[in-house]
């Protein structure tokens, strides 16, 4: 297949606004290509990873050719694995020589999409849904088959290439495999905790913690750690590995949340725990994992049990480890939990039915979660330079809800409130280093950094393209463990306005 047809196809899927149009053109497409890397091309999601702003020279200096399109999707995708296979003593200048060979023998047109694939700027994270039916609908098995197997292998060209070519029966032959991640099941927000109690009937209630999601995979002796977005994180948390390689058993899958605690017990802030994930090694902070879920154990996988049988795996392999929680509290004592949890510094808690199974990667009703502050998580879009105390610095920050069918985040309001001279000093610099147009007032930023907003509500307006802009919003943290596919979207944004007068809390 030609690389042109792919590039073709996202061009399509970005003009239109419609969900049925862009699964139509994508399944054309799936259905026509046998190479797994169409689908990573379409969803932004080069096997080779991005590249980073150095780059951008050998883009620049590349001159568009004339003539016909001959590159194929089979030549990108070769190309790229060879680029990300080049190491070692000169690599940057031999890197930058197999890219710009590429782009040499690529049209115009492939080399802006190339550009954008590579630096991250195809702005198609969203798309995953919108790709999984676009699977289904090629390969005409049913969205809930396709969803599991995606679930479960974390990879859409896998889940492609098989529903392509062994339909129904390869993709239930999906399994959990110990050592690769699975999408982690989500919670709702819940009304209240008597309503959770109320439409739950049989279920725990357990501490809410606000640290990060973990995902930690052992097979004998090896473990291995995953966050939220299925990122491994082994190196960085030798702490964690040690701990659950003492566990008694020999393969096991669990889940949980970990975070820095004083010593006192209470959580320490969630800048503190992320910093152990990233770049620099800031050990000296020891995290404590708290398990809530086991999804496997001992060569027996146990996604299709009820959370009643997981907890007792759970509870039987990591005792003190396991977030403390009630089974099938009266409303007088699932209150005395939350009290309990709020006293010690957490968020609030979660309610869970004890009869469901773990529904990888989605957020039904089976898991509801009740906290006293309502606070959405937002794609920072651009900031506005500060004045008086601010001068110099990024402010006022631009916030956009995602568009749950793939479209560019809707602006729905701005906010300078509740950030610390600390965070003001960050996101200078890293919104800074993301800009994509800077002006005297506002600078324009690619839309990749998720912030949490505490608000008091939401309110109609005429003024943002979403009709809604949030009411006395105000900065939490940045959410650096999430990327802006997984952004709160506009219509949780617009379902908030329906509550009375637009109030939450
Ligand atoms: N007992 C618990 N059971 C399940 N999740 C918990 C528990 N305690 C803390 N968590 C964390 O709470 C998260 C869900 O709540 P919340 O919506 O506040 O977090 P989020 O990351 O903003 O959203 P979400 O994970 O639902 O997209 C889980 O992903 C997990 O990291």
């Amino acid at each position: 297949m030609l690389f042109s047809e792919v590039v073709e196809t996202s061009a399509a899927v970005a003009a239109t606004r419609s969900r049925l149009a862009k699964v139509a053109a994508l399944a054309g497409l799936v259905r026509r290509s046998t190479t797994p890397a169409v689908v990573s091309f379409l969803v932004g999601a080069p096997s080779q990873g991005r590249v980073g702003a150095g780059f951008r020279t050998v883009f620049d200096l590349s001159v568009p050719p004339d003539g016909e399109a001959t590159l194929t999707v089979s030549d990108v995708d070769e190309a790229l694995g060879a680029f990300a296979g080049i190491s070692g003593k000169g690599a940057a200048g031999r890197r930058a020589e197999a890219l710009a060979g590429l782009f040499s023998r690529a049209t115009e047109s492939e080399q802006d999409f190339l550009r954008r694939l590579l630096t991250g700027e195809l702005r198609q994270g969203a798309l995953e849904g919108v790709m999984l039916d676009a699977i289904a609908k090629a390969s005409d098995v049913p969205g809930e088959v396709v969803r599991r197997a995606f679930m479960l292998s974390g990879s859409l060209s896998e889940t492609a290439s098989a529903a392509l070519s062994t339909g129904v029966e390869g993709l239930s032959a999906f399994r959990l495999q110990v050592g690769r991640p699975v999408r982690p099941m989500l919670a709702s927000p819940a009304a209240s905790l008597p309503e959770a109690l109320a439409e739950l009937g049989s279920c725990v209630v357990e501490h809410k913690l606000d640290g990060a999601r973990i995902q930690v995979h052992r097979q004998g002796d090896e473990v291995r750690v995953f966050t939220r977005t299925l990122r491994e994180i082994t190196a960085s948390v030798p702490e964690l590995v040690e701990l659950v390689r003492g566990l008694a058993c020999d393969s096991v899958v669990l889940d949980g949340e970990t975070l820095a605690l004083d010593d006192s017990g209470k959580p320490r802030p969630f800048q503190e725990t992320m910093s152990r994930f990233g770049a620099q090694d800031t050990r000296e902070l020891l995290l404590s994992p708290f398990f809530f879920d086991c999804l496997h154990r001992d060569g027996v996988d146990l996604l299709d049990e009820p959370l009643r049988a997981r907890l007792a795996a759970l509870r039987d392999i990591a005792g003190e480890h396991v977030i403390p929680g009630l089974s099938d509290p009266d409303g007088d004592r699932a209150a005395a939990v939350l009290d309990e949890a709020l006293d010690a510094g957490h968020e609030g808690v979660m309610v869970k039915s004890l009869e469901s199974v773990y529904a990888a990667g989605r957020r039904g009703r089976a898991w509801q979660k009740v906290k006293p502050v309502h606070t959405l998580d937002l794609v920072v879009l651009g900031v506005e330079w500060g004045s008086g105390r601010r001068k110099g610095l990024l402010s006022n920050l631009h916030l956009g809800a995602r568009d749950p069918d793939g479209g560019p985040p809707m602006m729905v309001g701005k906010t300078f409130k509740g950030l610390t001279d600390e965070l003001l000093a960050w996101q200078t610099r890293e919104l800074l280093a993301i800009a994509t147009d800077k002006s005297e007032w506002v600078v324009e930023v690619r839309p990749e950094l998720v912030i949490e907003i505490e608000l008091d509500g939401v309110q109609t307006s005429t003024r943002y393209p979403g009709g809604v802009a949030l009411r006395f919003a105000r900065v939490v943290r940045y959410r650096p463990d999430k990327d802006a596919a997984e952004a709160d979207t506009i219509d949780t944004v617009r379902a908030l306005s329906h509550k009375a007068g637009g109030a939450i809390g």
